[in-house]
């Protein structure tokens, strides 16, 4: 199983399907409301996708009822953040890291996706790192990989690396 997560309008949906669905422009409705979850599934592999987002009560409920089942068999992260939002970059620091420390248990990679690379005022992967304190993760694998999900691309440079 791979998780999906990031917080919310990071583009989370918009990836998932055009991961399988080449050249399909995916209309997506924000997950606003509802506790979890998208589930794709490819040959072998589950991709579960929730976001993050949202006030923090609800997110801790959501964590709390979900959280063991779907971690449990968890060998990989996608963390999707909206390379475009720096106003929200603190916060994606926030959640990624409590993320990584309470609710991912071992050792699973974390390919950290700097989506809307198209949008002309967003962060670079350099940024991102930095903003992030990705290197200051210790026992697991990390990647930052840039992505247009609209018009897709590094997805599969992503998706290479994770496996
Ligand atoms: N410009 C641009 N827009 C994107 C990209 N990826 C996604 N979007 C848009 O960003 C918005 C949010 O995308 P979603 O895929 O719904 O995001 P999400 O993470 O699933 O959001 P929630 O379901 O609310 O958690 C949509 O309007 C997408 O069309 C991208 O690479 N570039
Ligand atoms: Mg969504």
């Amino acid at each position: 199983r791979i998780i999906v997560s990031g917080l919310d309008a990071a583009g989370k949906t918009t990836l998932l399907y055009q991961c399988f669905e080449s050249n399909r422009i995916v209309t997506t409705i924000p997950t606003i409301g509802s506790l979890i979850l998208e589930t794709v599934s490819h040959n072998e592999t589950t991709f579960t996708s929730f976001d993050v987002g949202g006030s923090g009560s609800t997110r801790m409920l959501r964590m709390l009822k979900f959280g063991y089942k779907i971690f449990d068999d968890c060998c990989g992260v996608i963390w999707v953040v909206d390379s475009n939002d720096r106003e929200r970059i603190p916060e994606v620091k926030e959640e990624l890291w409590s993320f990584l420390n309470e609710w991912l248990p071992g050792t699973a990679p974390i390919l950290v996706v700097a989506n809307k690379q198209d949008l002309p005022n967003s962060m670079s992967v350099g940024d991102i790192k930095r903003e992030l304190r990705l290197h200051e993760i210790k026992g697991r694998l990390w990647h930052v990989q840039g992505t247009r999900a609209l018009p897709r691309d590094g997805l599969v440079e992503g998706l290479e690396w994770l496996s």
